[in-house]
C-alpha cells in the first residue's frame, strides 16, 4: 500500500520506517530540511535503540523516502499524520497549530477513497472537527492513536500491545478494513484491536498516559510518607506490586516523569476537560504533576542539605562554588530525548543555586546543551566525577548501574551520591564509603 508520513519527529519517523518493513511504500514529509536530508541518507535525527537498522533496510528496499515536500505525499491511500501536539506557551493546553497545518497541506492532495490517519496526541474533540474539513474533499478521517514507548518504539510499533481505531459512523467499517491491510502483519499476529468511535480513541490515548503518570505519582507520594517516616518505598512498591490487580511496573519511585508527552498530555486533559465543563473528574491530575515536580526540588534539598550549613553560600546562590556531578541528562534511559527531562531541570535548578555543573550523558549531551549551554558537559563517566563534592544520578542508563562504587570513590572530593532513580544497590555504595541518599528510602 502507498503510504505517507506527515511529521518525522520522535513518533513519525520510527513510523515511517515501520511501515516500510512491514512492506508498504512510504514517504515521510516533513518541512524541517535538516532531519530530512539525514532521513533520506540513512542517518536518523535522534537516538531510538534499532531504527538505523530499519530506515537503512527501508531506503535499501526503494519502498521508503523521505522529503520536505508535501505535494510527494500525492496518490497515497493513507496519509498518516504525525506532528506534534506541544504544551500551548501560554496554557496547560495543546497546541494544535501543527496538526491543523498538516491538515491544511494535505487538502489539496485528497480526494476519494484515501484515508487521512491521525496518530498524533490531541483533545477530544479535534478529529470529528477535522473529519468535517477531509470529508469535503471525499477521502475520510480516522484516528489511530500511537502507544510507542522512546527507547522501544521499533518494536512497539511492529508489534504493538493493542491497535486503537476511532472510525467515522458512516464509513467506519471500510475505514477499518483499511488500517486492517496497513497492519495485517501485526493482526495476524494476535494484536487486539479496538474499533470504536472518535471521541472514544482520543480519550483512550490521554486516559492511558494519565494513568500511567498517576502510578508514577502515587508510588511518590509514598515516597514523600516513607522519607517522613523513614520507611523504604522500594521495598513498598515490590510488595505491593505483587498484588496483580496492582502489579510492579511503573512504580518506580524517583525523580518522576518527564519527556514530550506524559507532563503535556496530563496538562492538556485538564484543559480540554475544564473546557467541556467537567474539570473536577480530572482535577486530581493536577495534584499528580504536583507531586511529580515536587521530586525534582527533593533532588536539588537533598544536595543543599548535604553540605554543612556553615559553609553554605548566600540564600540565593547555597552551592555558590560546588562541584556537582551529574550523571545522566535525558528524561529517561536509551533515549536522548530532553523535552522536560526531569534530570536536566535538576541540573539546571543546582546551577542557579551557583553549582558548578559537570554533566555526562551517553546520547544527550548535545541536546541538553542547546537548551541548557551553562553546564560543564563532559565526555564520560571520569570526566564528571573528577573532583565532585557530590555526585547526582538523573537517569538510570546501563552504564550508571553498572557503576563501581569502589573505583568511584577514589576519584571524587566528596563521597556522596544521591541516587534520583533509585537504581543503585544502597549497601553495595555504602558499603564501599559513600553516603548513599535514594529516593523515598
Ligand atoms: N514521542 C513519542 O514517544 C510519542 C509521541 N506521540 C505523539 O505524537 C505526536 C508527535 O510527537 P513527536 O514525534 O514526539 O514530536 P516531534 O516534535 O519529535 O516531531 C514532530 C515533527 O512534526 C514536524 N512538523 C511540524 N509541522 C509539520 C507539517 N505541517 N507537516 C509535516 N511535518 C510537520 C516537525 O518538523 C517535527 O519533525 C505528538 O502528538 C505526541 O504526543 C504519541 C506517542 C508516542
Ligand atoms: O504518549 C507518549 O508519547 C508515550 O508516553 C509514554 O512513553 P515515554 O514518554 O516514551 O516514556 P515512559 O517509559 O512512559 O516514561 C515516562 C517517564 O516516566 C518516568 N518513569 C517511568 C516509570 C516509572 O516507574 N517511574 C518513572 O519515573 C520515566 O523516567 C520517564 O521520565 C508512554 O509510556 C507511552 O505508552 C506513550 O505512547
Amino acid at each position: 500500500m502507498k503510504i505517507s508520513v506527515k511529521g518525522c519527529g520522535y513518533l513519525g519517523a520510527v513510523h515511517a520506517a515501520a511501515m516500510a518493513t512491514l512492506g508498504h511504500e512510504v514517504v515521510g514529509v516533513d518541512p524541517d530540511a535538516r532531519k530530512i536530508e539525514l532521513l533520506q541518507s540513512g542517518e536518523t535525527p535522534f537516538f531510538e535503540p534499532g531504527l538505523d537498522e530499519i530506515l537503512r533496510a527501508g531506503l535499501a528496499s526503494g519502498r521508503l523516502s523521505f522529503s520536505t515536500e508535501t505535494e510527494r505525499a500525492a496518490g497515497a491511500q493513507v496519509h498518516f499524520i504525525a506532528v506534534g501536539t506541544p504544551q500551548s506557551a501560554d496554557s496547560g493546553s495543546a497546541d494544535l497549530s501543527y496538526v491543523r497545518a498538516a491538515i491544511a497541506d494535505l487538502l489539496p492532495l485528497l480526494g476519494p477513497d484515501q484515508l487521512v490517519v491521525g496518530k498524533s496526541t490531541v483533545p477530544v474533540g479535534t478529529a470529528a472537527e477535522l473529519a468535517r474539513l477531509v470529508s469535503e474533499t471525499g477521502a475520510r478521517l480516522a484516528w489511530n492513536p500511537e502507544f510507542l514507548r522512546e527507547g522501544f518504539a521499533v518494536q512497539d510499533t511492529i508489534a504493538p500491545d493493542r491497535l486503537v481505531y476511532g472510525v467515522d459512523r458512516e464509513s467506519g467499517d471500510a475505514d477499518a478494513a483499511v488500517l486492517d491491510a496497513v497492519y495485517a502483519e501485526a493482526l495476524a499476529a494476535g494484536t487486539p484491536r479496538i474499533v470504536t468511535d472518535y471521541a472514544t480513541a482520543e480519550l483512550v490515548k490521554v486516559a492511558a498516559n494519565s494513568f500511567l503518570a498517576t502510578k508514577i505519582s502515587f508510588i511518590n507520594a509514598m515516597s514523600e510518607i516513607a522519607e517522613t517516616v523513614g520507611a523504604d518505598v522500594v521495598t513498598l512498591a515490590d510488595a505491593i506490586g505483587h498484588d496483580e490487580r496492582i502489579g510492579r511496573k511503573f512504580l518506580g519511585a524517583g525523580l518522576g516523569f518527564g519527556g514530550g508527552c506524559l507532563p503535556k498530555d496530563i496538562r492538556a486533559f485538564v484543559a480540554r476537560a475544564e473546557e467541556l465543563g467537567t474539570g473536577e473528574s480530572v482535577a486530581f491530575l493536577k495534584q499528580m504533576d504536583e507531586i511529580n515536580l515536587r521530586r525534582r526540588q527533593r533532588v536539588v534539598d537533598l544536595v543543599v542539605g548535604s553540605f554543612d550549613g556553615s559553609d553554605l553560600g548566600d540564600g540565593a546562590t547555597p552551592l555558590a562554588g560546588r562541584s556537582v556531578a551529574m550523571l545522566g541528562l535525558s528524561f529517561k534511559p536509551n533515549s536522548d530525548d530532553v523535552r522536560d527531562s526531569p534530570a536536566l531541570d535538576v541540573a539546571a535548578r543546582l546551577h542557579a543555586l551557583g553549582a558548578v555543573v559537570s554533566a555526562y550523558d551517553p546520547e544527550t549531551n548535545r541536546n541538553a546543551a542547546a537548551r541548557v549551554p551553562d553546564l560543564r558537559y563532559c565526555d564520560s563517566v571520569e570526566d564528571a566525577v573528577r573532583g565532585a563534592e557530590i555526585v547526582v544520578l538523573g537517569t538510570e542508563w546501563l552504564e550508571f548501574r553498572e557503576l563501581d562504587p569502589a573505583g568511584l570513590r577514589t576519584q571524587v572530593e566528596r563521597a556522596v551520591i544521591v541516587d534520583g532513580r533509585n537504581a543503585l544497590d544502597p549497601d553495595a555504595w555504602r558499603g564501599a564509603g559513600w553516603t548513599y541518599h535514594g529516593m523515598g528510602r
